[in-house]
């Protein structure tokens, strides 16, 4: 069975250290972690490190094969990072964006892999099974917020990796896409039992779509385990400074009410 392990690993920014020796259950394939917690608790930091994008201190092994040291384009084989933003300034069309990963990618085609008209068919079925297949020909420059974050999550998807890392895949979406890309995750998560690791700022959505929570605070794991389990009243009063409800709606979904700021 695939697994991710994360053991005492430690990132930062140059000599300031962000990420002090996190440990965490192993992940495991087929299940969506969500990482949580305040602003600054470290939870893109901790994406990065994984994406191999951070020198890192400690061990990340992906089915006992470290990747900590491992050049980045040995890691890219294996793991897929969609990060908060897409650069800007970017005029290929979201079809062209979709091939240069799939050309980028080791054993991608014009290397040893599938064909040109392969990668097409591959990036042009993506693109519809994500509902914007009506977007492969428009300037990546041209598109609307969220329009940019499908295009992100489709680079991260086309290349078949084993591990999807998403930082904050839906804060630019509305209502029924933010469903409808969690729905989308979670499925494929399933089929090609990926690991995957979402940031989510929405603990309702965290709640409804993640199999385990990690939750961050001040560059350290605070509490790990599902859902249910580790959104507390208590947790959220210590972690995020609010006296918060956590609640199951008439549909049986967990929902986190926050009430109040508490006093510093
Ligand atoms: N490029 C950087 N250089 C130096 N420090 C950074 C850099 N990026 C982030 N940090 C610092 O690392 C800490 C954790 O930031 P990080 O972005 O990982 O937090 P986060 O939990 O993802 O926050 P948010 O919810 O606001 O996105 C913060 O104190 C931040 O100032």
């Amino acid at each position: 069975m695939r697994r991710l392990e994360i053991q005492g690993l430690t990132l930062g920014y140059g000599r300031r250290t962000v990420l002090r020796e996190a440990s965490l259950a192993p992940l495991e394939a087929g299940a969506i972690t969500a990482l949580v917690g305040p602003n600054g608790a470290g939870k893109s930091t901790l994406l990065r490190g994984l994406a191999g994008l951070l020198p890192a201190r400690g061990s990340v092994r992906l089915d006992g094969q470290e990747m900590v040291g491992l050049p980045l384009e040995r890691r890219a084989r294996h793991i897929a990072y969609m990060p908060q933003s897409l650069p800007q300034g970017v005029a290929l069309t979201v079809l062209e964006t979709l091939l240069g990963a799939l050309k980028a990618s080791p054993g991608g085609f014009g290397a040893s892999g599938i064909s040109a008209r392969a990668a097409a068919e591959r990036a042009l079925a993506l693109l519809e099974r994500l509902g914007i297949a009506h977007l492969a020909l428009v300037g990546l420059d041209r598109l609307s917020g969220g329009q940019r974050q499908m295009a992100g999550l489709a680079q991260a998807l086309v290349r078949q990796p084993e591990v999807l890392l998403l930082d904050e895949p839906t804060s630019a979406l509305d209502l029924r896409y933010q469903l409808a890309v969690m729905q989308l995750v979670q499925a494929l998560t399933r089929e090609r039992a990926l690991v995957t690791v979402v940031v989510l700022h929405d603990l309702g959505l965290a709640a409804r779509f993640a199999d385990r929570l990690v939750m961050l605070s001040q560059g350290a794991v605070r509490a790990e385990g599902a859902p249910e389990e580790t959104l507390t009243p208590a947790l959220l009063a210590e972690v995020y400074g609010v006296s918060a409800r956590v609640e199951r709606c008439s549909l049986g979904h967990l929902q986190v009410l926050a009430d109040d700021p508490l006093p510093a």
